[in-house]
């Protein structure tokens, strides 16, 4: 049996949890909350047969055999790096904290220091196995268009684009490099972050975001162009009911990951 330690109880969290109740081989043992939300994340964690324990931080001495993150930008520096320094395996979903300068360095650094790996997981988006694949024969271009409900956009720049509660048609809130949309919009960069890693990097990846009133879906959709042909995905992500920012796959793609650690055979 696998132990893990999660990161985060919001919304991927609990659908995580959820999802793992009835896997024999994973069992999440401690769920780290942030500061002062303990008693919120016990509450949600009533139901379950057997709740983890919910601590602040990793005790010194436990050592889980993998360290899963489904918190935000902060947790990856106040756990993920100290978890690789001790030598604890870590899976990402915030990929997006990964375009501040500097971070993915560190996160190596940390990773062989510690004699471990970290996993940056697919999340809400698909083919990122055949986008780095094709990285690897060179790419020219990858274009990514992010399509979310007007709703979702609440409380980022997207406000100051248009007003998103009166709008009647799809309205384009951003283009530019995946570098900048990361910079102004960190809770909804997380795929094209992951895209950008996995491709031509933050700074020639082109990223359009997109607020639609007429959609209840996340959309999104990229172009990859290089030596080894074209390649083009949409995928209409469901938005979680307690987070329209992330799509339902975000969470399946926590789960796929850890059973692919915990089971026989991978895929
Ligand atoms: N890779 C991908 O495709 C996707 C990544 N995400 C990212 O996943 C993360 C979680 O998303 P949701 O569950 O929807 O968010 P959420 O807001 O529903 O839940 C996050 C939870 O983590 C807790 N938290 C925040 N900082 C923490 C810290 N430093 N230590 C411990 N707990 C902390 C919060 O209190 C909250 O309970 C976000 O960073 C989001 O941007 C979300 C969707 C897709
Ligand atoms: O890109 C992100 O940050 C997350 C996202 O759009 C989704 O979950 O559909």
């Amino acid at each position: 049996m696998l132990h893990i330690t999660m990161i985060g109880c919001g919304a991927i969290g609990v659908g995580v949890l959820e999802l793992l109740e009835n896997d024999p081989q994973l069992c999440v043992d401690y769920v780290i909350a942030s500061e002062g939300s303990e008693a919120l994340v016990r509450q949600r964690l009533a139901s379950f047969k057997q709740p983890p324990q919910v601590l602040t931080a990793l005790p010194a001495d436990t050592r889980p055999d993998l360290l899963v993150e489904c918190a935000g930008h902060r947790a990856i520096e106040e756990h993920v790096l100290p978890a690789l320094e001790r030598g604890i395996a870590c899976l990402i979903v915030s990929v997006g904290a990964l375009s501040e300068v500097g971070l993915v360095e560190r996160l190596e650094a940390a990773a062989e220091r510690g004699k471990t790996r970290i996993e940056l997981l697919p999340g809400a988006i698909g083919g990122i196995d055949a986008l780095s694949a094709a990285k690897v024969g060179g790419l020219d271009s990858v274009n990514y268009t992010g399509r979310k409900p007007a709703r979702a956009w609440k409380n980022t720049p997207g406000e100051q684009a248009c007003d998103l509660d009166s709008i009647r048609e799809a309205t384009v809130i951003f283009q530019g490099s995946a570098r900048e949309a990361a910079r102004l919009y960190p809770k909804n960069a997380n795929v094209a972050a992951t895209l950008s890693l996995a491709g031509l990097g933050l700074d020639r990846t082109h990223v359009t975001l997109i607020a639609d009133p007429h959609s209840d879906e996340n959309v999104h959709h990229f172009e990859a162009r290089g030596a080894f042909g074209r390649f083009e995905l949409s995928l209409r992500g469901k938005p979680l009911l307690a987070n329209p920012k992330t799509s339902a796959l975000t969470v399946y793609s926590v789960v796929r990951a850890l059973g692919n650690h915990a089971h026989a055979i991978s895929i």
